[in-house]
């Protein structure tokens, strides 16, 4: 059986807005306060040298900072093109996403970025932004966003709703959690939920949420990896919605306080959003920052080596051009990898002059994913959905949808996403394939008439990693690669989350470490130098 995630997006371009200027007012005054703290850092750090593997958004965060503090970074990029998984596309007056479509402001290093690349006048919010559908029976239906709605919602049973309502008297342990082995540690995504709502909560909210987030089934991924802080919630409170009522209370009583009233929730809460031009804005704002030297494209690492015994430039690196042309060795005082896993382990590592063996990073589970753009006249769409997008839960997927918009006056432009860990052989197909069945799916969920005006096709062989049940195997293994090689630091979205603002906090949280180590090391270094 063909099962797979559908989604399509409408963004309407008159709608969005922007809210620069009050925000950039607010970052000068804060960068004021921490001037001179900058001024004995730059001292500290002036001359070293740290290479950033993979031009991604992680390793563009992290080399930005690093930068903005007065290192000397090269950011090194295997393709011939910055940005990683952020792609745009602008074609005939079009703009497309093959990548990321859109991003939240949840992380304060997001807010930041944003506010020092001046970016807050270029961030687009879709319209209707809290109209998501999902597929029940067939139809599109609006996903319910407070207890109100879901009440009065035909997403879920009667029975279901009476269990969310009941979950904190309802609500069942983990039998595994009384073990001597912490097999909770393991649990699925499905299993979670179930013990807490119910089957059809699972089927019809969990399934589409976590297909549209990360085009996995609930069954194959990590409870504790893929929502850690729902994870966290039911150790500390048992049950779920009694842990998000004490949570929300909580936040709310510290938001009068000065301390945790952050400006940057605030900004946060308007949710998702893009940019005039399409995600790649973003990489494109932070490679204007770097130099040509500093960026060095259509260049794959191929080996890095550790040497303990120089005072300086303890890291040598190796890279090759595409066509193996141009092959360098370059010297950095520090490592930040961004590169997925599945390419680091390719790399070799030296240590000391041994060979330094990756062997103990697991193989990790990548989701692979068609992303097919077709626009259609607007007289052609007998029944347009104005929102967000729409979802299709594994379980409807028998009705044949497989089945995002953002355009011009005339046309609609439609992002579909096929494959995801239950459709991987159909996200391989061809592009025709990939047309019918797109097509076929947006005239039964739109009534769209005939052939699209255009197709355009985009496969990721390895979308996303896969946040497993051997997940905590990963995590370990970067752990000890950090641990093993000093200086090395790895970032990106194998490690705390997928979407394109954790992948920042994560470059920018490796750039902070790599600054607190060369400190460390040139505070070490002194007694010896003034010898
Ligand atoms: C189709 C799709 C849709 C998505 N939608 C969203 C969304 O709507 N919202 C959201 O928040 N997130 C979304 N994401 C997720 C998000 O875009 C990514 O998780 C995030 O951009 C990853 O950034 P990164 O820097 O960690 O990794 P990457 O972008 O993968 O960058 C890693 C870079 O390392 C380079 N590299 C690899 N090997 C080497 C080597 N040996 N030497 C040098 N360079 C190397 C690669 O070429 C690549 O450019 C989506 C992802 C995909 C694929
Ligand atoms: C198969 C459909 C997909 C759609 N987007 C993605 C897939 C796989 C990829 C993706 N989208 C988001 C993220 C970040 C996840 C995170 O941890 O924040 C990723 C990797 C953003 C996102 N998409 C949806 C939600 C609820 C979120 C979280 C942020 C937000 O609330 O805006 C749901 C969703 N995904 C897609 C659509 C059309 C859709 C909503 C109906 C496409």
């Amino acid at each position: 059986m063909i099962e797979f995630a559908v989604v399509y997006l409408i963004i309407s371009r008159p709608a969005f807005s922007s809210f620069g200027q009050i925000v950039f007012r607010l970052q000068i005054v804060m960068a004021r306060v921490t001037e001179g703290d900058h001024d004995k850092q730059f001292e500290a750090l002036s001359g070293k040298r740290v290479a950033v593997v993979g031009a991604g958004v992680s390793g563009l965060a992290a080399a930005y900072k690093l930068k903005s503090r007065g290192l000397n970074v090269t950011v090194f990029e295997a393709d011939g093109r910055a940005g990683g998984k952020l792609r745009s596309v602008m074609h005939n007056g079009l703009i497309w996403d093959e990548g990321a479509n859109t991003m939240t402001e949840a992380e304060p290093e997001v807010g930041s970025l944003l506010d020092d690349l001046g970016l807050r006048e270029k961030q687009q919010f879709p319209i209707s932004q809290k109209k998501r559908y999902i597929v029940r029976n067939g139809l599109p239906v609006m996903i319910p966003t407070n207890p109100i709605a879901l009440v009065t919602s035909s997403v879920l049973s009667t029975q279901s709703k009476f269990q969310i309502l009941l979950e904190p008297f309802l609500w069942k342990k983990n039998d595994s959690s009384s073990k001597v082995t912490d097999a909770s540690a393991v649990e699925s995504v499905s299993g979670f939920f179930k013990r807490h709502f119910g089957q059809e909560v699972v089927d019809y909210l969990i399934d589409p949420f976590v297909g549209g987030t990360s085009a996995a089934d609930p069954d194959s991924l990590s409870m504790k990896h893929t929502f850690p802080d729902l994870w966290n919630v039911e150790k500390s409170f048992g049950s779920i919605i009694v842990g998000a009522i004490r949570t929300k209370f909580a936040a709310k009583g510290g938001k009068s306080g000065e301390s945790r009233g952050s400006p940057v929730t605030k900004k946060g809460s308007r949710g998702s959003f893009s940019f005039q031009g399409g995600m790649q804005i973003l990489p494109d704002m932070l490679c204007k920052n770097l130099s040509h030297d500093e960026l060095s494209l259509d260049s794959k690492v191929l080996s890095l080596s550790y040497n303990s015994g120089s005072r300086q430039e303890n890291w040598s690196l190796s890279c090759v051009s595409h066509n193996e042309t141009q092959r360098r060795n370059l010297h950095y005082d520090a490592v930040i990898m961004t590169a997925p896993l599945c390419n680091v382990k390719e790399m070799k590592v030296v240590k000391g002059g041994q060979p330094f063996q990756l062997n103990f990073l697991p193989e990790i589970k990548y989701m692979p994913l068609s992303v097919i753009i077709t626009t259609f006249t607007k007289e052609k769409v007998k029944r347009p959905l104005e929102g967000f997008g729409v979802l299709i839960p594994s379980k409807e997927q028998k009705h044949g949808f497989r089945t995002l918009d953002r355009c011009p006056s005339d046309l609609h432009l439609y992002t579909t996403f096929i494959g995801g860990s239950r459709n991987q052989e159909l996200a391989k197909a061809s592009t025709n394939e990939l047309k019918q069945v797109v097509t076929s799916d947006l005239q039964r969920l739109l009534g769209v008439e005939g052939e699209p005006v255009l197709v355009n096709h985009f496969y990721w062989s390895k979308a996303f990693p896969l946040y497993d049940s051997s997940y905590d195997s990963v995590m370990e293994a970067i752990d000890k690669m950090e641990k093993d090689l000093p200086g090395f630091f790895y970032a990106g979205n194998h490690r705390g989350g997928l979407s394109v603002g954790k992948s920042i906090a994560s470059g920018c949280k490796a750039a902070n470490l790599v600054i607190s180590y060369l400190e460390s090391c040139s505070n070490d270094k002194k007694p010896e130098d003034s010898l």
